[in-house]
């Protein structure tokens, strides 16, 4: 019902966004044609995707943002030759800064909404994807940045830069399901202290407690994934994909089964003066922090 449900909000973004997003063939390569905020190769002899996302200054997700990496997302999940997605960043030292700041500050009640709605959906698709997900972090990764990565199967990140769940730094409260995401990556102990201090971590500290597999060289961020990537396609596939069913149903069903309330949650919270107030120093901050 959830699933259907997230399908038809998927459906009618598409139809939203109203841009032809038609795959074409180019040899063995396939390109997403749609966006410049988004671009999806799939190379149809390894079966392996790779999503870049390309949204200056620091690939904040909107809800249009959004919208395009859920259709994208949608369109691998069901194309047959499509095994693994490496997802990264095409802006310089930049995973993602999370969720863009701006729809969630002095906001149009409708429109807040359905940028939730779109970001359960991000979460509910790359968390419950049939395929196998790395992240290629090459750049700072906070708060909704830190999701995705947490969302996918493996992270591979470049030394020098930041991640974590940095929301109560924001005077916002991190959702229960990224608080959980994060508790099957890192465990309950490790992801209190992380949250509750709302902690950036380097990608050494980062690697220490789990949250990074591995860390590699920002030269080699590409090939490490594929390389990784390739080791994971050598599994077989029926028994890999029910291990991760099995492990992460418990966890997408706590949202599933909840999302309306959760909706209705996060649209009260944003609302909130004390909230907005919090919302608009920080954005003072990071301008700030521009000028020095
Ligand atoms: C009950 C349930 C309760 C639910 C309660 C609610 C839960 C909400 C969960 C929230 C999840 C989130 O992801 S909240 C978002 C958390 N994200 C962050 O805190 C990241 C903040 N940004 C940064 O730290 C830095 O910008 C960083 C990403 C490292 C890049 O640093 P740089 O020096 O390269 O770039 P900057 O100069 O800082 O930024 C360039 C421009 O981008 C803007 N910018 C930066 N991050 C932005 C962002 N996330 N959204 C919008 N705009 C952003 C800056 O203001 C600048 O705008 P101009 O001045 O116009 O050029």
């Amino acid at each position: 019902m959830a699933a259907r449900m997230a399908f038809s909000r998927l459906t009618r973004s598409l139809c939203e966004v109203g841009r032809s997003r038609s795959l074409l063939l180019q040899s063995a390569r396939w390109v997403t044609s749609a966006s410049k905020t988004l671009t999806v190769t799939m190379d149809d002899k390894t079966g392996i995707a790779e999503m870049s996302l390309n949204r200056p200054p620091v690939n904040s997700l909107s809800l249009e943002f959004m919208t395009e990496i859920n259709i994208a997302l949608e369109k691998l999940e069901h194309e047959k030759f499509c095994r693994g997605v490496i997802i990264t960043s095409a802006i310089p030292k930049i995973f993602s800064a999370g969720l863009d700041i701006l729809e969630m500050y002095q906001p149009k009640p409708e429109r807040l909404s359905e940028f939730w709605k779109t970001l359960q959906d991000m979460w509910l698709l790359l968390f419950g994807s049939r395929l196998t997900t790395i992240a290629a972090i090459n750049g700072h990764s906070p708060a909704g940045g830190a999701l995705v990565a947490m969302s996918c199967d493996y992270r591979i990140m470049a030394p020098g830069f930041n991640i974590g769940l940095n929301e109560t730094q924001l005077g916002i409260v991190p959702p229960f399901w990224f608080i959980d995401t994060m508790m099957h990556t890192i465990g309950s102990r490790q992801t209190e202290l992380c949250c509750q201090k709302g902690l950036m971590l380097s990608t050494e500290e980062a690697a220490r407690i789990g949250l990074v597999d591995k860390v590699v060289p920002l030269d080699q961020i590409a090939s490490e994934a594929k390389a990784e990537m390739q080791s994971w396609l050598k599994i077989p596939v029926a028994a890999k994909l029910i291990t991760k069913q099995t492990i992460r149903a418990p966890i997408l069903e706590k949202l599933q089964t909840r999302q309306e309330a959760d909706v209705q949650n996060f649209c009260n919270f944003a609302m909130k003066d004390s909230v907005q107030k919090s919302l608009g120093m920080y954005l003072e901050n990071l301008k700030k922090k521009q000028k020095e």
